[in-house]
């Protein structure tokens, strides 16, 4: 596949700048660039979502016009989005088969063939599920390797995989990584969009590196180190990521004590200080969100309590929570962060309505936008438009908005689930910069993250939560990835887990 100086303007921001790439049969091939840098809209370009305003496209040499994304399909090109784009309700070979090309399917169904063809995906993957199963009974990475296996099916030629890892477990990036290998060898071409090098390094065999919608340059991932690859994509040297600053850790804020709920976690009792940073980690699937969105009023206990600064917390409800001083930036930040339809402001100052509220039904437009510009500049936010519709910005760009929401209740304890997933390294940098000014304030936070590096270098203590339980607490000074992996993971072959891995930090 060759790119020719593609270029898509949107009002006010030129996403892509005449940007030309090549993808060669059996190459990994990675997109990579900050938020905002234009990988999203390249990739609907190559899936026929958007027309581009300039430049050519060219599969197995021949110039084509990729105008919808059964035409893309049709070309070999298929794309694997973050949102799997599967069906839940339909079983692993029914969603297999639905990726068969359009004009072999008929009016009727052949139950037959269908299995025949989904067992064959499958085992040309080397993974084994049950056919019968339904989609949701499956774990999200499972997901994943159903929905490669019906980019098979339709006779791909260039897969697409759009941040695939984002809510994988490490075994789960380990099988799927085994499935692209697998592709390559049989000559597909696999474009693969990231944020996180580690991964980048392990899978991909050339890199192309974007910048404000612009190409900087292309070439085998042997000859950039992680840090030269850094440079070309924030255009600056970007030294010491994990940045902590010591803070004097004060009174108890937050305590939890005994938190149960059926299913979901049990037992959980533990303290948050002020200017304190507790880390919260384990597997996808431990328990952390449902414990966070639990002391956050969203998910009542069974049992258990929580107090703020000593008074006890009405668990029932989200706003007696954000009252007592507590605030949660959540890990899905298109469901649960962001009204997708409003703009930045109108998202960024909709946890303080009664702050810019002129009076009952009227808000002040200027307060909202001066509120909103204060932390575009914080957080560089781009592009910095306050009247932007949050659906029109980056994944990572989203993410700061939520995070601007949240910060502007000027909690006491900050809760932040995943907050640097999607994130690109720069923005990752400037977050854990605003994490470092909230400590310094006193406030209290706590970090759940599955990134190790990112858990043992901004955390003080290290929750590590095991299939609903607390499985330990370590000191995040004098603690390694494989000690955090030992709690997380227990009677597991930890090499395959990858906690053999150094730390980081
Ligand atoms: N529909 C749209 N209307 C207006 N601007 C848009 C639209 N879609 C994308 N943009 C802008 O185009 C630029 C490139 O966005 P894009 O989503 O391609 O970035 P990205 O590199 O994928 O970022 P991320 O890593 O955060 O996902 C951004 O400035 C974004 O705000």
């Amino acid at each position: 596949m060759e790119l020719e100086a593609i270029t898509k303007q949107y009002p006010g921001v030129k996403a892509l700048d005449q940007v030309s790439l090549q993808v060669r049969r059996g190459e990994v091939h990675a997109i990579v660039g900050e938020n905002g840098a234009g990988k999203s809209t390249l990739i609907k370009v190559l899936a026929g979502v958007i027309q581009p305003d300039q430049g050519r496209i060219m599969i197995e040499g021949k110039e084509v016009a990729i105008q919808s994304p059964t035409q893309a399909r049709k070309l070999g090109i298929t794309v694997i989005y973050q949102d799997l784009s599967l069906f839940p309700n339909l079983t692993v070979a029914e969603n297999i088969a639905l990726g068969e090309s359009d004009e072999q399917s008929t009016s009727f169904i052949s139950w037959k063939k269908m299995t025949i063809k989904a067992q064959a995906a499958l085992d040309r993957l080397g993974i084994k599920l049950d056919l019968n199963a339904k989609l949701s009974e499956l774990s999200v990475g499972k997901q994943q390797l159903v929905a490669i296996a019906r980019a098979l099916v339709s006779d791909c030629k260039l897969l697409i995989m759009d941040e695939p890892t984002s809510s994988l477990s490490r075994m789960e990036v380990g099988y799927l990584f085994q499935a692209a290998m697998g592709l390559k060898r049989d000559g597909i071409a696999i474009v693969f969009i990231g944020h996180k090098f580690d991964e980048i390094y392990r899978l991909c065999d050339t890199a192309t590196v974007l910048r404000d919608g612009q190409y900087i340059t292309s070439g085998s991932l042997k000859d950039f180190t992680q840090e030269a690859l850094v440079e070309l994509m924030v255009g600056r040297k970007l030294t010491n990521l994990y940045h902590k600053i010591p803070v004097q850790i004060g009174d108890i804020l937050l305590q939890v004590n005994g938190l149960t709920k059926a299913g979901q976690f049990e037992n959980i009792s533990f303290r948050v200080r002020a200017g304190e940073i507790v880390g919260i980690t384990g597997l996808v699937g431990a328990g952390r969100s449902e414990l966070a969105e639990s002391i956050f009023g969203l998910n009542p206990p069974d049992q258990g309590s929580v107090s703020m600064k000593g008074v006890r917390i009405d668990l029932k409800s989200v706003s007696a929570c954000i009252h007592s001083g507590l605030a949660l930036v959540p890990e899905s930040r298109q469901i649960q962060g962001l009204a997708m339809k409003l703009s930045m402001q109108h998202n960024t100052t909709l946890s303080i309505m009664q702050r810019i509220a002129r009076s009952r039904w009227f808000l002040k437009p200027k307060d909202e936008r001066s509120i909103t510009e204060d932390y575009i500049q914080k957080l560089s936010i781009r592009p910095p438009y306050p009247h932007i519709q949050v659906d029109k910005l980056s994944g990572g760009n989203q993410q700061k908005v939520v995070l601007a929401k949240w910060i502007a209740t000027n909690p006491s304890v900050l809760i932040l689930d995943e907050p640097t997933n999607g994130v690109d390294i720069g923005a990752k940098a400037e977050i854990y910069k605003v994490v470092n000014e909230m400590v310094q304030k006193g406030i209290g936070v706590i970090l759940i993250s599955s990134e190790l590096p990112e858990i043992l270098s901004m955390s003080d203590r290290i929750l590590v939560m095991c299939e609903g339980k607390l499985a330990g607490e370590l000191d995040a000074k004098h603690t390694t990835q494989a000690a955090v992996m030992k709690l997380a993971v227990p009677g597991i072959n930890r090499e395959e887990d990858g906690s053999k891995d150094e730390v980081t930090a």
